[in-house]
């Protein structure tokens, strides 16, 4: 049986990416969603199901506790699938300075770091011996990963971590022939922005893409095994700016980049 994993798969680029993936694999038998909203796990799936005909399952639960976990491991170990493609998507950030949003939110910071970092991490781990030649881990980074973002200092230092953590497997699984693929967007219209509690930067909605444009280009770079998808040419000038750049210029432009 041949299936995809998406998590993040209630909204935004999570579910831009359950919509598209039946045409990038046409012969897929499932696909595997997961997010704690069920109601809206449900609406995708009847979406999909009734456009495509390929059967999806849903998995609602909240990766920052185990259970989830154990119910997918249960169906993999039950089905032992062949896993085509994994698409790490959920996640989510807090806007402001770090000291600022632990004053409020205590946790806020360190629950981001265990769905950003580490429950992409396990999802990943776990999954991997499902996986065989060909198949494709992608995971949502961020234009953010690029340098460090004060006033959004956590958030950017997880995506460092989910840029350097694909990087690095992506090497290592090239011998098994995995392709993985960090995707580093900039700012994509989602309920991010609802959730990450501050009003956008005026730069952030002037430069905003929509979901579907930056899963199509993901999905268009994960075929063409790049191990890194940067949608549009002002995020792909980010990148090369935060290789290039001295650290007092990127702390300039980053400056205005938050208001
Ligand atoms: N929007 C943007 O500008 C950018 C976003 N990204 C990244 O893209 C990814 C998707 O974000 P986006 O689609 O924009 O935002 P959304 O808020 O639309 O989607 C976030 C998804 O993550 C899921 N999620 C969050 N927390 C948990 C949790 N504890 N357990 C399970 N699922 C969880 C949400 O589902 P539910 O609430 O139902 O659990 C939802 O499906 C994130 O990793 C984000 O950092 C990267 C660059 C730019
Ligand atoms: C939310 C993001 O990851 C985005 N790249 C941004 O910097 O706003």
């Amino acid at each position: 049986m041949r299936i995809a994993v998406v998590t993040g798969a209630s909204s935004g680029i999570g579910r831009e990416f359950v919509t598209r993936i039946p045409a990038f694999y046409r012969q897929l038998d499932e696909i595997w969603i997961t997010a704690r909203r069920a109601e809206r796990l449900e609406q995708v799936k009847k979406t999909v199901e009734e456009k495509t005909g390929i059967y999806v399952r849903i998995f609602a639960g909240d990766l920052e506790k185990d259970l989830i976990y154990k119910q997918i491991l249960n169906r993999l170990e039950n089905q032992n699938p062949d896993v085509r493609m994994l698409v790490n998507a959920a996640g989510f950030g807090k806007i402001g300075e770090a000291k600022e949003i632990a004053g409020h939110d205590p946790q806020a910071q360190l629950r981001m770091i265990d769905v950003n970092c580490r429950a992409l991490t396990k999802m990943t781990l776990m999954i991997l011996p499902y996986m065989k030649k060909g198949s494709r881990i992608l995971n949502i980074s961020s234009g953010a990963s690029f340098c460090p973002q004060p006033g959004f200092t956590v958030y950017a230092a997880t995506k460092a971590y989910v840029t350097s953590f694909s990087r690095g497997l992506a090497e290592e699984l090239k011998k098994d022939g995995i392709i993985v693929t960090a995707v580093c967007p900039g700012p994509v219209d989602t309920e991010f922005f609802e959730v990450s509690g501050t009003n956008n930067s005026k730069a952030k909605q002037a430069t905003m893409v929509s979901a579907q444009d930056v899963v199509r280009t993901a999905l268009l770079d994960a075929k063409m095994k790049k191990p890194v998808s940067v949608h549009g040419t002002l995020m792909k000038g980010a990148r090369i700016a935060g290789k290039l750049m001295p650290e007092n210029v990127i702390f300039y432009a980053m400056d205005k980049w938050m208001k």
